[in-house]
């Protein structure tokens, strides 16, 4: 029996859309894999009643599958799928990690993102690895199809995960299919400040790369609410606000002195619009371990 836990991913971060991701330190979720014929799978935990258990429909099948490693594979659910909290990801990324200790693979961590991966093509239609990346390597991670870099980055973050169910595909759905050019720049400038911070570990240069005006605004049209509690972020301290993967998670950069009063004022605020919200004061974490 090997167990693995993997830590809630944020994705995007605004500026890195597909690309961008970073480690939670919590929640998490832990995966216990044994040897069996066949993979079979039982979930338990955080939203456990709206995760298939067919090998063929969960994250955690499609990784068995592209390791040839049959399982019985327990999954404790911490962070609640559809979630913009890379839920599906935390379960492909231990059961990844498990799977090659069990059965003695040999691959390395970076080797074993694209095979994560394979299971959110199952729930979101393609394999993008922005939040099986960080679950596997901790800190914050650049996944591109040419490779993946990583900066170890202490930021305190706080996420907001409001009781509205939002699912990566419809979530995919609205993306615009094209940029202006005056878009892009912004962007791009964005994401290199953004990148920079993490370098320093600076709060206000990786908030401040948090803007982005092309994805995020389509998106927030899905997330009652969002507008106000972006706002309340701000006044009590974030240095940068933004939907958290495809949301409906907000996530805000801060100081760590900030980080309990932009807790609390993303709760009100969602609660004035008639949401209910639970928040994680939490901050860039490590990646999967072995328990
Ligand atoms: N092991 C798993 N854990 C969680 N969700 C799973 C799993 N396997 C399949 N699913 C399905 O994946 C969907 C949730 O994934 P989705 O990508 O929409 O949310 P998320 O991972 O929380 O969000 P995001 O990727 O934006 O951070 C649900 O329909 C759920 O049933
Ligand atoms: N980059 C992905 C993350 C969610 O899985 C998206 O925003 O659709």
């Amino acid at each position: 029996m090997v167990t693995v836990r993997a830590p809630a991913t944020s994705a995007n971060l605004g500026s890195g859309f597909d690309v961008f991701g970073v480690a939670l330190d919590r929640p998490a979720d832990v995966v216990r894999v044994r040897r069996a014929p066949e993979t079979t799978i039982d979930v338990t935990g955080a939203g456990s009643q709206f995760i298939p258990e067919d090998p063929a429909d969960n994250t955690v099948g499609a990784v068995a599958e592209a390791l040839d490693a049959p399982a019985h594979i327990e999954i404790d659910k911490g962070v609640r799928p559809a979630s913009g909290l890379g839920s599906s990801a935390a379960s492909a990324a231990a059961a990844a990690v498990a799977l090659n200790e069990l059965y003695d693979r040999g691959l390395t961590r970076k080797e074993l993102v694209p095979i994560a991966a394979e299971g959110e093509a199952v729930v979101s239609g393609d394999a993008h690895d922005d939040n099986v990346a960080p679950a596997i390597l901790g800190g914050f991670t650049i996944a591109t199809p040419s490779g993946i870099a990583t900066v170890d980055a202490d930021i305190s973050l706080v996420t907001c995960l409001p009781d509205i169910v939002v699912s990566t595909r419809d979530a995919r759905e609205v993306v615009p299919d094209g940029a202006r050019v005056a878009d892009m720049v912004e962007t791009v400038g964005n994401a290199a400040t953004l990148t920079t911070g993490m370098h320093r570990s600076d709060p206000e240069l990786v908030g401040r790369g948090m803007e982005d005006s092309v994805v995020t605004p389509a998106r927030a049209e899905l997330i009652d609410g969002y507008s106000d509690v972006r706002e309340a972020a701000f006044d009590a301290g974030a240095t940068g606000v933004t939907i958290s993967g495809a949301g409906p998670s907000v996530i805000a950069a801060c100081y760590e002195t900030d980080r309990r009063a932009i807790a609390s004022a993303m709760v009100d605020a969602f609660d004035e619009t008639g949401v209910e919200a639970r928040v994680y004061q939490t901050a860039i974490g490590e990646g999967a371990t072995f328990h």
